[in-house]
């Protein structure tokens, strides 16, 4: 059996501390990390604000990230095997008769505003954080290519914003995590939620 599970969020959400400790409880379980997906520096392309546009779906390669799902999806155990994953033994034929549960997480920014991608999932969340606590997390990280003055002002967050408004328009089956929740507490919530839904499948 195949899972997937989205873990969507705005920036500095908490969705990279959530999905670290997901994959070390669930068995065989591989990650897709969207930010992989990010074009080189000099494709994104400069907005009118005068602002590199990274906050949007045409700063990734979208299609070679669905193609790394499809790879997934068409062999797991493959997958997990070139990933440096390690499988139970039920889980170590690879093909239709492979008796194991395998589980995927797909983690990003942008996970429900790309079509190709609201079908794949089979459990979706999104982590979000008032304005305050996100300007702040986000002012003591450092990306590859670190943020200019203004950028988060003047681009991260109205994109958030507009985003968001989108997927609540695409998907009705989001379940939303308060991240301002401690660490322990969002993990609890979302394993126990996954564990309900696996067990209800079987
Ligand atoms: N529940 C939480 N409470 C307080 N701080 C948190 C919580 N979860 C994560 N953080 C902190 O917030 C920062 C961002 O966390 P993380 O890297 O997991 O976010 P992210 O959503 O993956 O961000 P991005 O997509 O921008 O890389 C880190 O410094 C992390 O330690
Ligand atoms: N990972 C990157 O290459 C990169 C470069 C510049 C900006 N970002 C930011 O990553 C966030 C998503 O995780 C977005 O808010 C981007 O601004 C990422």
């Amino acid at each position: 059996m195949k899972f997937i599970i989205g873990i969507g969020g705005m920036t500095n959400g908490g969705k990279t501390t959530l999905t670290n400790r997901l994959i070390k409880a669930l068995p065989n379980c591989c990650v897709v990390h969207q930010d992989d997906f990010f074009k080189k520096p000099d494709q994104i392309e400069v907005g009118e604000d005068g602002f590199r546009q990274w906050d949007v779906i045409t700063a990734l390669d979208m299609e070679a990230m669905v193609n790394t799902i499809k790879g997934w999806q068409e062999n797991p155990a493959k997958f997990a095997r070139s990933h440096g994953v390690n499988l139970t033994v039920d889980a170590e034929a690879s093909g239709p008769e492979s008796t194991g549960m395998h589980i995927l997480i797909v983690e990003g920014f942008l996970l429900y505003n790309y079509q190709p991608l609201l079908d794949v999932y089979d459990q979706c969340y999104y982590i979000s954080i008032p304005y305050q606590e996100c300007k702040q997390r986000r002012s003591t990280r450092t990306y590859t290519v670190p943020d200019p003055p203004g950028l988060f002002d003047g681009h991260v967050w109205p994109m958030y914003l507009k985003h968001r408004k989108e997927m609540e328009n695409n998907c009705n089956s989001i379940e939303y995590l308060d991240g301002m929740k401690s660490k322990d507490e969002i993990y609890n919530q979302v394993y126990q939620s996954i564990q309900n839904t696996l067990l209800n499948s079987l």
